[in-house]
């Protein structure tokens, strides 16, 4: 039987939980990276779900093994070596606290700015708690991650006919691009199936948001606990596969399509008996860059739905909001403009 000790109590009270949905979805986009009607299917993808799932990547499995037996070691060290690595303001070690607004979830986590000065080996800052290993492997993954995601935002590029396909590519190959990787832990919580039995509730790893940025990439072992929100409100699961990609439309690319791409509402419940590692990319453009519809997305007469604003102003807002929040309706026209 497992017995709810008080320090358990106590660390589980702060934490959210959420009616659980136990519905697999198994009408999750798949793209094949090799397949030449694959930007079809993508924009198909961004439109209806703001998510998909690529295969055929050619990232090695051996490497990416290796990336998370690395981060699985950071994560195992003892907790007063890992504090010292945060907190995460805004880069660095977190642990349960995400974000400066009071948003909590069973999750501990690293922050990384993907700037060449943060990343490469000649000007790292001083994290001390992180080995030379998992930085070159984090530099490694986060070139391979990108190329990745340019090749997908091409193929948009191409298929949105934008006048130059590298139109969206460019601002996350950009050296002054805002991006950042994070490498999450979900410890398995034995205590969230008691929960579960007392309750009906699930205990939340990572609540309900939606990325602010262009597009995000995501990879995990074989963990289940993602969950994305359909167009109806329904909340179903993502079933893991570790040998794939899921991309999900982040806010900035939906209002670059006037609303036709979906900045996808995701979630993470934790798992009473597995471990979850995730690595995720988000590949944001330059704090100085317009984010406003692209003219050839447009209908002749067609307005945007959103007020202008620059990346910065955007992410400055973000970082006041809470993960729940609604950004992106701070920015939207009213309709009887
Ligand atoms: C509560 C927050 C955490 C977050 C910054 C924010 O104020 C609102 C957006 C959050 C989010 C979600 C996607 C990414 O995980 C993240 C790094 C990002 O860019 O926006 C997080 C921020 C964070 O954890 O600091
Ligand atoms: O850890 C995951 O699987 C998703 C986390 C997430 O959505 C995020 O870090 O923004
Ligand atoms: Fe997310």
């Amino acid at each position: 039987m497992v017995v709810l000790s008080q320090p358990i109590l106590d660390n589980l009270a702060q934490i959210k939980t959420c009616k659980p949905t136990s519905n697999i979805f198994t009408g999750i986009p798949i793209v094949d990276l090799s397949d030449t009607n694959a930007k079809k299917h993508i924009v198909k993808a961004c439109q209806d779900f703001g998510f998909f799932k690529v295969i055929n990547h050619g990232v090695s499995m051996e490497f990416l093994t290796r990336l998370e037996t690395e981060a699985v070691k950071f994560f195992k060290s003892p907790q007063q070596e890992k504090e010292k690595s945060g907190p995460p303001n805004p880069f660095g070690y977190g642990n349960k606290n995400i974000g400066p607004n009071g948003d909590v979830g069973w999750v501990e986590y690293l922050l990384f700015s993907t700037n060449p000065e943060f990343l490469s080996n000649n000007a790292r800052p001083e994290i001390p708690g992180i080995s030379e290993t998992l930085w070159g492997l984090v530099n490694e993954y986060v070139c391979l991650v990108r190329n990745m995601a340019c090749e997908v935002l091409e193929m948009i590029g191409d298929e949105l006919k934008i006048g130059g396909k590298d139109k969206l590519s460019k601002m996350i190959r950009d050296e002054k691009s805002d991006s950042c990787f994070r490498l999450n832990h979900y410890p398995a919580c034995p205590s969230s199936e008691l929960l579960q039995a007392l309750s009906g509730r699930s205990l939340i790893g990572f609540g309900e948001h939606t990325d602010p940025q262009l597009i995000s990439v995501l990879r995990s072992n074989n963990t289940s606990g993602l969950q994305i929100c359909l167009r109806d409100g329904t909340w179903v699961s993502v079933p893991p596969d570790h040998t794939t990609f899921f991309f999900n439309v982040g806010d900035s690319l939906q209002v670059m399509t006037n609303g036709r791409f979906r900045s996808v509402k995701h979630r993470v419940l934790a798992d009473s008996l597995k471990p979850r590692v995730s690595m995720i990319y988000f590949g944001g453009p330059p704090l100085s860059e317009k984010i406003t519809p692209l003219s050839s997305v447009m209908e002749e007469g067609e307005e945007s739905l959103y007020k202008e604003f620059t990346w910065c102003e955007y992410k400055k807002s973000a970082y006041k909001t809470r993960l729940g929040d609604n950004r992106l309706g701070l920015f939207e026209k009213s309709t009887n403009q």
